[in-house]
């Protein structure tokens, strides 16, 4: 009885994914999904060059993943990259620069249902974070239970850094790995932490010297859970996060009234194109096109 309680108000807190059965317009996997064979763990690599930037097809692409491996019994999640140098670099500015307004709704509720899915993703999930990983790529890997790293990467909601105060259910995510202390200062300085720095503060939570061991270091997190019962372990996810998920699930329709009104200010506007251009800049630069 408690069982099947608990499980009903777990129903209704999962988001509503099933609608979102997108195509992407391009014919390239946005996302690559294997399985092994062996130890039954998904491993999901992000693929959307030049730097895995979440624009709607790869959000989708990352949602419809998360439920194939719900449904297909899968014993755990490892959240990768195909790119070597970028794990992912947040949000696709383009999305959020000078946008179609019909398309930012969209794009910011598929941003949510990114989240909330892997959030609450019911399986084990690890990150093997083998690049950098700024602002909502920082987000994807503390939705993840565990984070692994390569040196010389950062990790962080860099946001105010160009003008954007991150959304309140982006700062719980934060909140719930960082002491609030430090995630207060961090997020206000929109501080990137190095690997060292970020192992030191627990943002993650082992180093790997490559992918492979990345990855194998994720397996162990995931094995770790092999004497728990997954319906239990499952539940018990669930009932811990439930009030971080709450907040966002009780007003989603105010969250994206304050973040189109915030995104469309021409104060925000302006500084997110002098950065987008200023990236743009350093990439033209770093090809000797300049
Ligand atoms: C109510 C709240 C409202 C709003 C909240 C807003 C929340 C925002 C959350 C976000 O996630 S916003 C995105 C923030 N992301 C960043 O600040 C990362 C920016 N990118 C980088 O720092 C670097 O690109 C990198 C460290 C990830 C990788 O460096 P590198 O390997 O040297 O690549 P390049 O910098 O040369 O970039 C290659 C290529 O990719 C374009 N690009 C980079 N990041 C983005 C992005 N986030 N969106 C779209 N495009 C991006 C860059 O311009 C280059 O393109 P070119 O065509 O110019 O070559």
């Amino acid at each position: 009885m408690l069982r099947s309680k608990i499980l009903n108000r777990i129903r209704l807190l999962k988001p509503v994914i099933d609608r979102r059965c997108m195509s992407s317009a391009s014919k390239t996997p946005l996302t690559l999904l294997e399985v092994d064979d062996k130890s039954g763990i998904a491993t999901l690599s992000l693929n959307r060059p030049p730097v895995n930037s979440l624009n709607i097809d790869l959000m989708n692409s990352i949602i419809e993943s998360i439920t194939e491996i719900e449904g297909n019994k899968s014993r755990g999640l490892i959240l990768t990259s195909a790119n070597d140098r970028v794990f992912c670099a947040g949000l696709d500015l383009n999305e959020l620069h000078k946008p179609n307004q019909e398309r930012l709704k969209e794009f910011w509720a598929v941003f949510q249902d990114v989240w909330l899915a892997l959030h609450l993703c019911s399986v084990p999930t690890a990150a093997a974070i083998n690049g950098h990983a700024p602002a909502g790529g920082c987000l994807l890997a503390t939705a993840c239970e565990y984070r692994v790293m390569l040196p010389q990467m950062t990790i962080g909601l860099n946001e105010t850094q160009f003008g954007y105060m991150a959304p309140k259910w982006v700062m719980l995510s934060y909140l719930s790995v960082l002491p609030r202390r430090l995630a207060e200062r961090a997020l206000t300085q929109g501080k990137l932490f190095t690997t060292a720095e970020a192992l030191d503060v627990g943002l993650v939570d082992e180093i790997a010297a490559s992918k492979e061991e990345a990855l194998a270091k994720c397996s162990t997190f995931i094995d770790s859970f092999s004497k728990a019962n997954p319906l239990a372990r499952s539940l018990t996810k669930k009932q811990i996060r439930e009030p971080d998920v709450q907040k966002l699930i009780a007003d989603r329709a105010g969250d994206l009234k304050e973040c189109l009104e915030y995104i469309n200010s021409p104060l925000l506007q302006d500084g997110l194109g002098a950065y987008f251009e200023a990236l743009k800049q350093k990439s033209r630069s770093k090809a000797g096109k300049s």
